[in-house]
């Protein structure tokens, strides 16, 4: 029997449940007791819609109140030091200490899960790192659905993956330490097969990437040591074809492997005489990171190649990943327009296609027949309409040259006019662009919606919040300005609201890091921009004051990458179509008397494919998209760029590739170690490392941030550093923005009086 399975559900519920409760809980509007119900209702309601919608193997331990990656260090008991103090108190609290920080305990770095927009918290280890079984959280998750009659496969970060992504400040090589992580895991397998899980599944998409021989070592070392306890284990890899270590992971002594077969549809053909018959194949068929609606009929063809090959017996149709990453259900878009919704599933409906194609696997029903032509007619509907392509696109591109890409000048001249038009002190200071997205403006922009707000009460409360937030800037001394984006309900989805060939949805949120969800927009048809975007806001910002406002644009990596993307062109043509739109907009603010323009490319690394064979292509396109996005402008109209939360070592070419005038960056987490690689590369360009770590609510002091500069200046020369946060401010409150901004202007102060290293 061909099984339908799932390897993880979206946990923040269709309303954003769980958003809500844990940040009430945090106001202390919402009891502990209180945050676990709504937790277990989410997981009850998750695991039965599952059932309900035909799926065999369903799992546990896909939820979190936080992050899977925080929850797996809890529970192998590697807390860091500094959180001793909450040793004792309830395992919740503990994680969200890590997650977020306290008043004593700088929080955990938290960074990209492999190419996503999701964020992890990445463990801390160190060389007498001990580990143990703590807070079992997955044995109880197993206990609970059994408890409702539904047996399910536990999910866990294998040890290898878990270990990989760790860091150690001391240099110690996280995989040493894998003889000592190795009996935490058998403990925890005995306890969960004790609990009645005949299954785990373990998550090791670690092996998506290329492995050195220590890695490889350590894969067969730990399954060598797993094999033998008692839960048969599903080993899963995702985001990429398994490619050449198909053999190594084949060869692992594991019940059963999975494969994407989404982004790895070649590993197929190998897999099927690579995995012995005796072991489960798990096809990951569906795809976990888009919301296409599957073309079935293709789909059903792959899945028969398997059958023909090996039988029904050991085979599961699976999503090619955790549908972590996609919107929960698409029965709540009433407002998407006929024609696109039936282009589109979400995770619900995504589990639907699995269990049809699960079916279809043994032979076919009326209602199968139906459902495999429905869905076969929707992909020949969006592949032949009208409505995705527009021939003034294409010629506009196809009459893009490389000069296109270029600055008048190089960035030494271009520099020499910029401070003499701007004459700003040594570090000179600045914010990343939002300022505090506050519950009055999320409220205006959701009664604006509503109709309960007209355009011109809208258009007047912006204002006054922007106008406030350039005069609270003026107070605080900062040097250049920003207006605060009030007018934006996200850097991506406000500009994809804007543009043609985007769609937006009402409800589509995936969780992004914690708490925070994003709306990624779907881009279906070719890009264009119908008016100026930003430039009415950077207008009146400017208006109001002497000191120079950036004007502030996502840029087209980073609406590629935080959006939908068709799938029937390269995401090269897509990124250079949001290219010359962003393009045109940076033309017009320069029009418009703006002097700085800040492009946003936070989602540059993270696009970064995973294999390092696929990458320099991407890299030459991505850098290419920017640059023609940035170049129009004058040698006096300073381009900023701004990175964040991503690890940017491997591509700092890339970045210099960019040629912005000034790049800030977030380094304060990790303690500026990202500035080594911008010493040895000798960027040659301004630079703002980021001396507040944004995503905590703990404000730093002034001498933490002269600190962090103080370490800056060894590795950059002075005369190049800005001083600015990690990040935009919106998930900030007004009382932190201004203490800790009043507390970065007089690090900057203290520094330009500091006679030079
Ligand atoms: C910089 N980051 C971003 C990433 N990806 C993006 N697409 N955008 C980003 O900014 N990836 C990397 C990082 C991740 N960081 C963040 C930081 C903050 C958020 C965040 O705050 N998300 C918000 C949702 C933002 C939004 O879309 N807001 C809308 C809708 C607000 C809303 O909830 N409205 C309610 C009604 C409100 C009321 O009446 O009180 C409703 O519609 O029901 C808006 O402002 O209009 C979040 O809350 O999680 C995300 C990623
Ligand atoms: N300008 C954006 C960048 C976030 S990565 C902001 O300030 O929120
Ligand atoms: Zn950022």
């Amino acid at each position: 029997m061909v099984r339908s399975a799932n390897l993880g559900f979206p946990r923040i519920g269709a309303r954003r449940e769980l958003k809500h409760a844990v940040e009430a809980y945090w106001k202390g509007e919402c009891s502990a007791d209180r945050l676990k119900a709504i937790g277990a209702e989410l997981r009850t309601r998750h695991w039965q819609l599952q059932q309900d919608a035909g799926i065999d193997v369903i799992p546990s331990n896909d939820f979190s109140f936080y992050d899977q990656m925080l929850d797996m260090a809890v529970t192998l008991g590697a807390v860091p030091p500094r959180f001793a103090a909450l040793a004792d108190a309830d395992p919740l609290d503990l994680r969200f200490a890590m997650a977020r920080g306290t008043d004593d305990a700088p929080a955990m770095e938290m960074t990209k899960w492999f190419d996503t927009n999701y964020h992890y918290i990445v463990p801390e280890v160190s060389a007498d790192q001990r580990f143990e079984l703590r807070d079992p959280k997955p044995v109880a998750e197993v206990r609970e659905a059994r408890a409702l009659g539904i047996q399910t496969r536990p999910v866990l970060i294998g040890p290898i993956t878990f270990l990989m992504l760790s860091k150690a400040q001391d240099g110690t090589a996280p995989l040493s330490l894998l003889g000592r992580l190795l009996p935490i895991y058998r403990q925890l397998l005995n306890r969960l097969a004790d609990e009645g899980a005949e299954w785990v599944q373990v998550d090791e998409p670690v092996l998506a990437l290329d492995l050195p021989a220590s890695a490889q070592d350590a894969l067969r070392t730990a399954y060598a040591a797993l094999a033998d306890e008692r839960p048969a284990l599903m080993l899963t890899s995702y985001f990429e074809g398994l490619g050449d270590n198909l053999a190594l992971a084949a060869g692992l002594p594991v019940a059963g492997l999975h494969l994407d077969l989404v982004r790895g549809a070649q590993d197929l053909t190998p897999a099927l005489t690579l995995v012995d018959r005796d072991r489960v194949l798990s096809l990951g068929l569906i795809d976990g990171r888009n919301i296409w609606r599957a073309n079935l009929r293709d789909t059903l063809k792959t899945l028969q190649v398997a059958i023909a090959a090996r039988g029904p017996e050991r085979l599961q149709v699976a999503p090619s990943c955790s549908l972590l990453h996609c919107p929960v259900d698409l029965t709540r878009e009433t407002e998407l327009d006929a024609e696109l919704r039936g282009w589109l599933a979400f995770a619900k409906q995504k589990l639907e296609e699995v269990a049809v194609l699960a079916r279809a696997a043994h032979g076919t029903s009326t209602a199968i027949e139906d459902a495999l032509d429905d869905a076969h007619m929707a992909a020949t509907r969006r592949r032949t309409s009208a409505r995705t392509h527009d021939r003034a696109v294409a010629d506009r591109l196809a009459s893009v040259q490389t000069r296109d890409m270029e600055r008048r000048s190089p960035f030494a001249e271009r520099r020499v006019k910029q401070q003499a038009r701007f004459d700003l002190p040594p570090f000179p200071t600045t914010t990343i662009g939002s300022f505090p997205q506050t519950r009055e403006v999320r409220k205006a922009r959701a009664a604006h919606r509503r109709g309960d707000m007209d355009d011109a009460a809208y258009e007047a409360f912006l204002k006054a919040e922007t106008e406030r937030t350039i005069r609270a800037q003026e107070d605080l001394g900062l040097d250049v300005l920003v207006h605060g984006e009030f007018e934006r309900n996200d850097m991506v989805e406000y500009f994809g609201e804007q543009l043609n060939g985007f769609a937006f949805t009402r409800a589509g949120w995936v969780q992004s890091y914690g708490t925070r969800c994003v709306k990624p927009p779907i881009i279906y048809g070719d890009v264009s921009r119908p008016a100026p975007m930003t430039v009415a806001w950077s207008r009146y910002a400017q208006s109001l004051t002497d000191r120079p406002v950036k004007g502030m644009l996502t840029g087209p990596v980073t609406i590629l990458q935080w959006s939908f993307v068709r799938d029937d062109q390269p995401r090269s043509a897509t990124c250079f179509q949001i290219a010359l739109a962003i393009r045109d907009e940076v033309a017009d603010l320069e029009a418009a008397g703006i002097g700085m323009i800040q492009i946003d490319e936070p989602a540059l690394r993270e696009g970064l494919p995973l294999r390092t064979a696929d990458r320099a292509a991407y890299l030459d396109w991505a850098v290419d998209a920017f640059r023609l996005a940035a170049a129009p402008v004058a040698d006096a109209t300073q381009i900023h760029t701004h990175m964040c939360y991503a690890e940017f070592n491997d591509i700092m070419d890339a970045i210099a590739g960019l040629d912005a005038d000034v790049i800030s960056i977030e380094t304060s987490r990790s303690h500026m170690a990202l500035l080594d690689a911008f010493a040895v590369f000798a960027y040659p360009n301004d630079i703002g490392p980021g001396v507040w770590d944004i995503h905590s609510p703990r404000v730093p002091s002034s001498d933490e941030m002269v600190a962090l500069l103080t370490k800056a200046s060894a590795a950059i020369p002075r005369d190049r550093l800005w001083v600015n946060p990690d990040c935009g401010l919106k998930t900030r409150a007004w009382p932190e923005v201004a203490a800790a901004l009043k507390a970065m202007v007089s690090a900057a102060r203290s520094l330009r009086h500091a006679k030079a290293a």
